[in-house]
């Protein structure tokens, strides 16, 4: 594995998803990472990936140094050949370069802007970091996905699946905010890589990326896409086809108890934030169906796989 940028940089994702579980049953003597730095930068705010990744990279032995380059560090142009008479005062060239210097790993979190779609599909921040570091280059959520939380969703399914293969249903729910698809995009690649049945439930006018969809169902009845669900995912995500847009939606789809009765006592996932009783209701979200806070533990697993990964790979 030479990055991790998206869910095709994994070699084989049952060895990642193994490896991670592994990680999870003992204690890792920290000798891979030892006098190796992970730079992590973030352009948003962060609690989960933040701490995990510099938990798992800690257990590998690794020194950790972190920056909130939206409020630090000096503003990045990323065009190239831009006259920088303007507001942005260091190049991505000599940013990545120095960078590169100074830590053996890289890890960016980069959110689009959701205003042009063309823009945030080109990745420029994660790719202008793939293109001028000289050291590997990790996704820690970037404005089209967000392959470490999908690798966790993957790990945290297997461990807790009692059938050969789950019902997976993923949900939009409401929000206040205009959000990025980079969640569920990733959630819907690793799941076409598992063995399950997946359902994507949402509005009409919420039907994410058909490229990234591709031949996935789509079920506009939330209600319908419960029955028998095994597992629901549940995330907001603005509009794609409205671009960036929160839309109108008339109906509820804020996942509470009552939505759970069609579904095989299903358990309930999120990414994390989730606003209660907007996304998910306080009565799902304290009850026993509820592994958001498991699944938020393996973080650190997935991420401490991703970083092994590539220091092996690097050696
Ligand atoms: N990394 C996990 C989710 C990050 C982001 N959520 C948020 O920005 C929520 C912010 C709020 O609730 O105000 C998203 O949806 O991609
Ligand atoms: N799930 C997740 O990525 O959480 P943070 O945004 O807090 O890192």
């Amino acid at each position: 594995m030479k990055n991790y940028i998206t869910l095709s940089d994994i070699d084989n994702l049952e060895n990642l998803i193994s490896e991670a579980r592994s990680l999870k049953s003992k204690n890792t003597v920290p000798d891979l990472g030892k006098g190796k730095t992970l730079g992590m930068l973030f352009f948003n705010s962060s609690l989960r990936t933040r701490l995990s990744t510099e938990k798992a990279a800690k257990l590998l032995g690794m020194e950790v140094m972190t920056m909130n380059v939206d409020k630090d560090g000096w503003t990045l142009e990323f065009e190239d050949g831009a006259v920088m008479n303007s507001d942005k005062a260091e190049h991505i060239k000599e940013a990545a370069a120095v960078l590169s210097q100074y830590c053996d790993i890289i890890a960016v979190r980069a959110f689009p802007g959701l205003k042009n779609k063309e823009k945030d599909e080109s990745e420029q921040v994660l790719n202008s970091f793939k293109k001028y570091a000289s050291v590997p280059v990790i996704n820690l959520e970037s404005a089209t996905g967000h392959p470490l939380q999908a690798l966790t969703d993957a790990i945290t399914i297997q461990e807790l699946k009692k059938k050969d293969k789950p019902k997976i249903v993923l949900s939009w729910a409401p929000h206040p905010k205009a959000l990025p698809q980079s969640v569920p995009n990733s959630f819907t690649e690793m799941m076409q890589k598992l063995d399950v049945e997946f359902v994507i439930t949402n509005p009409e006018g919420y039907d994410l990326n058909p490229e990234i969809r591709k031949e996935t169902r789509v079920e506009h009845d939330q209600e319908k896409a419960f029955e028998n669900a095994d597992f629901i995912y549940v995330k907001n995500w603005s509009s794609y086809e409205n671009y960036g847009q929160v839309l109108n939606v008339e109906k509820n789809w804020t996942v509470n108890q009552k939505k759970l009765e069609p579904s095989n006592n299903a358990k309930v996932m999120h990414c994390l934030p989730v606003r209660r009783n907007m996304v998910i209701a306080d009565d799902v979200l304290d009850s026993e169906n509820s592994i958001v806070i498991h699944q938020a533990n393996n973080r650190t697993f997935a991420a401490q796989a991703v970083l092994k990964q590539l220091l092996k790979d690097e050696d």
